[in-house]
Parts: structure tokens; C-alpha cells; sequence
């Protein structure tokens, strides 16, 4: 089975052509289990197949977490299947990603750094009192993407820089499993450090840890900061572990109309999977 690695911001992929392979989603879900893990296999937040488009788009994506969990979509999963789309000839500059969670066009804006527009914000709560699995009361943000939706939340940590990750790794993980969130959460934590500049830690469901970068999590929480007038919504910088992310809404008064993810892609490597345990 041949695989391309790419990462954007840190956040990292491995990519199957299953045009080629033809996995079905149990056996892919197994397989992203497998070589997703860090020092047994190649190691990665997630894994993405490509397959021929269904709804009118230049091909489909469909994402899975490192622990072989279906997510909806993947914000710079999308911006490095844009690349690899380009670059391999499945769509031109500006294209049409299918995904779970609905269609997401991509742009080509240099070599290396692409945007996308995130799927439609299908709820946004400002203020939502969550209790996190540790009994723990905490005041975040909810925002869904897409339908069927992908959940985020957002938290504001002071002083996020410094802030012990061990502390906050049990916080993220109490709060992603909160019996508040049905479907779980994707949990931002993030500091406003400067005009329209953000620092932001995601602790990521399906990888059930931070990464270094989370795409829709970054889209969705500075959505949820313009509506509350907290930055101005216009190429919004966050800084993330693994690099620089730049998020620019489109509203309609209260409601968000539009979120575009723009950052760097890499890639890695490609090559054949030799994995015994598959
Ligand atoms: N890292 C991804 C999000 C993956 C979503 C996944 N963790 C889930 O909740 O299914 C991004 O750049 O948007």
C-alpha cells in the first residue's frame, strides 16, 4: 500500500489514495489505528483517504483520528489534501472538497500555504457552562461545523504559554469527555496576547491529547471571539505549537457566515506501508 505523509502547522497525516486501495471504512478505520501510532508505525494525528467525488466536488476526503474514530472533517487535513490534489492532478487551483461534514473549498495561495473555507457554523453558543468530567464548572464556547456536525469548545486560559500542560492536558480531557457535549469536543484552549493575535492549545478528540495544530478548532474559536467583539474576525493570527494559522470570518450581524483557515502545508514523504501488523 503506497502513503503520503504531509503535515500542516504540525498537524500530521497520512494520506491513501483509495482510488487504489479500496479499503472499506472498517478496514480503513483499522488501518488508521495502526499506522497512526507514534514509534510502533509511522506515526500520525490522523489518516486520510481519497476517494472519487460523489456530490459534484474534485474528489472526496474522509478523515480519521489517530485512534481510528470517524471525525467529520479536518480543517488542515483539508488544507494539505488541497496541495496533494493539486500537485497530483485530481483539481485545479480553487477546488471543491467533499467531506463528511459537507463540501469545503480549497485555494492554492503560494507553493506551500493553502486556505480553505471551514464548513458552515451550524451552532455557535457564546457562553455555555460545562460541567467536565472531573465535576469540574467551566465557562467556554460551543460551536459546531458542518452537518453532521464536528464540536469544538473554547477556553480562555490566562497566561496559556505558561501554564502547566499536565494540569491542563486532565482539564482538556475532563472537559472533551464532559456529559455536557454529546458527541465529545474538541477543546481549545486559548490567550488573546495582542490585537487580533491568539495563542491556542488543542486538546483533540480522537487523538485524545494536544496536537499541534487543530484547524476547525482555531476557525471555530476565533468565530465564537469575533461575534463577541474580541478580535476584529479579519486575518486573525493564532499561534498554535506547531506554527502560525491566520483566520478570517464573514458575518451577517450575530451570525457567522463564513470561516476561512489559511497556513503552511509540508510534505514529508512518500512511500510503501511495510507494517507486519496490518
Ligand atoms: N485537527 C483537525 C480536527 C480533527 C477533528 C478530530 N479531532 C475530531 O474531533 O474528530 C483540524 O485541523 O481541524
Amino acid at each position: 500500500m503506497k502513503f503520503t505523509k504531509m503535515h500542516g502547522a504540525g498537524n500530521d497525516f497520512i494520506i491513501i489514495d483509495n482510488r487504489e486501495e479500496n479499503l472499506t471504512p472498517e478496514r480503513a478505520s483499522y488501518v488508521a489505528k495502526t499506522l497512526c501510532q507514534r514509534r510502533l508505525s509511522i506515526g500520525a494525528d490522523g489518516m486520510m483517504l481519497v476517494d472519487a467525488a460523489q456530490a459534484g466536488g474534485d474528489y472526496r476526503m474522509t478523515f480519521y483520528n489517530s485512534d481510528g474514530s470517524l471525525g467529520e472533517m479536518c480543517g488542515n487535513g483539508a488544507r494539505c489534501i488541497a496541495r496533494y490534489g493539486f500537485e497530483r492532478g485530481l483539481a485545479g487551483e480553487t477546488q471543491h472538497i467533499e467531506t463528511t461534514a459537507g463540501m469545503v473549498k480549497g485555494w492554492r495561495q503560494t507553493e506551500r500555504q493553502y486556505k480553505v473555507r471551514l464548513n458552515d457554523v451550524t451552532k455557535l453558543q457564546l457562553v455555555k457552562n460545562v460541567t467536565a468530567a472531573g465535576g469540574q464548572e467551566c465557562a467556554c464556547s460551543y460551536i459546531e461545523l458542518g452537518d453532521p456536525p464536528l464540536p469544538h469548545a473554547a477556553v480562555e486560559i490566562e497566561g496559556l504559554e505558561k501554564a502547566d500542560r499536565d494540569k491542563l492536558r486532565t482539564l482538556g480531557r475532563d472537559l472533551r469527555n464532559s456529559p455536557d457535549f454529546p458527541k465529545g469536543a474538541n477543546i481549545n484552549f486559548y490567550d488573546i496576547i495582542g490585537e487580533d493575535l491568539v495563542r491556542e492549545l488543542t486538546y483533540e478528540r480522537g487523538v485524545e491529547d494536544f496536537t499541534y495544530a487543530c484547524g476547525t478548532g482555531t476557525g471555530s474559536m476565533v468565530a465564537a471571539l469575533t461575534i463577541m467583539g474580541r478580535v476584529s474576525g479579519n486575518n486573525v493570527k493564532v499561534l498554535v505549537p506547531g506554527g502560525e494559522l491566520f483566520i478570517t470570518i464573514e458575518r451577517d450581524g450575530d451570525r457567522v457566515t463564513d470561516v476561512y483557515l489559511t497556513g503552511p502545508t509540508n510534505f514529508v514523504a512518500e512511500g510503501t506501508v511495510l507494517d507486519e501488523d496490518l
